[in-house]
């Protein structure tokens, strides 16, 4: 039995600058079809300008290349409908409502001054209801906490239904139940249907316990990459986040980084 098909991702040599500074440089890393990889690192190391690179959002040297096309020669409309990104915080129309929001992450299917079918009212519907925002769906995006927006943001993303799925930040504005629901949720979909899913994270022992791979990134350049354990080391994180920490294999032997106050040993 042949499981979906799945569309590997590489990174080659990305560089970004911005306003004069180089906010990245010679970033690369790879990642296997139906895989998900983790970037981390300290606040401004570079890892949404990498997100936005990755999506065409802003001007970059390098490549990104998806099963091997280059993202650079698709069409907007046919790289939506590889790549699906989610923001970390994309501003959103106030009057709009969920459903309607939702529904956006079809516009790659539907033809230039045509309709969303049936089908794609489905898809939507059924993103939120996978989201727990099917209560929601005729409330305007103004009326809506911090982490319900976040996950309709997400549901958007998920339903344009791409095979690469890149996702900043995904769970800040999110309390520990949405946290691991959103997760479980992205983990069932790469599994299940092959997504390949990038995800930028600040919750070290949460991107160790999802990823395949982690990418650490610190000052706009890559300081590590592979397995978790590779990368979340505490010489590595005291270094780079200037923080103290200790870390330890959880019952499944991922490892789980805890803060160590000065004093405790
Ligand atoms: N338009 C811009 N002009 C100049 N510098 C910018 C611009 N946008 C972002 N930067 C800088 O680029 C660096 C990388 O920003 P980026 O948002 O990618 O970091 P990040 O790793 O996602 O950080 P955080 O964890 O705080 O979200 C930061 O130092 C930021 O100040």
């Amino acid at each position: 039995m042949s499981g979906p098909r799945t569309y590997p991702l590489e990174v080659r040599d990305l560089g970004v600058t911005l306003d004069g500074r180089e906010v990245l440089a010679g970033a690369g890393v790879s990642a296997g079809g139906g895989t998900w990889l983790a970037v981390v690192g300290p606040n401004g190391a570079g890892k949404s300008t990498l997100l936005k690179a990755m999506m065409g959002l802003l001007p970059h040297t390098g490549e990104v290349v998806v099963d091997g096309v280059r993202v650079r020669d698709l069409k907007p409309r046919e790289r939506a409908r590889l790549i699906a990104y989610a923001p970390q915080s994309p501003s959103l129309p106030p009057d709009m409502t969920v459903f309607d929001y939702t529904l956006l992450g079809r516009t790659p299917y539907i033809a230039y001054l045509g309709r969303e079918s049936a089908r794609d009212r489905e898809i939507a519907g059924a993103v939120l209801e996978r989201l727990d925002l099917s209560g929601f769906a005729t409330r305007p995006l103004a009326h809506l906490s911090g982490g319900e927006r976040q996950r309709v943001v997400l549901a958007r993303a998920l339903t344009q239904q791409a095979p690469v799925l890149l996702l900043d930040e995904p769970t800040t504005a999110l309390d520990l139940g949405h946290q691991q629901q959103v997760l479980e949720l992205v983990d069932r979909l790469r599994a299940g249907d092959g997504l390949t899913v990038v995800t930028t994270l600040h919750d070290l022992s949460l991107a160790g316990q999802y990823a395949d791979t982690l990418l650490l990134l610190a000052g706009g350049r890559v300081i590590a990459s592979g397995p978790p354990r590779q990368v979340l080391t505490e010489p590595l994180l005291a270094r780079h986040f200037g923080a103290r920490v200790r870390v330890e294999p959880g019952t499944d032997g991922r490892p789980l980084v805890h803060l160590v106050r000065p004093g405790d040993r």
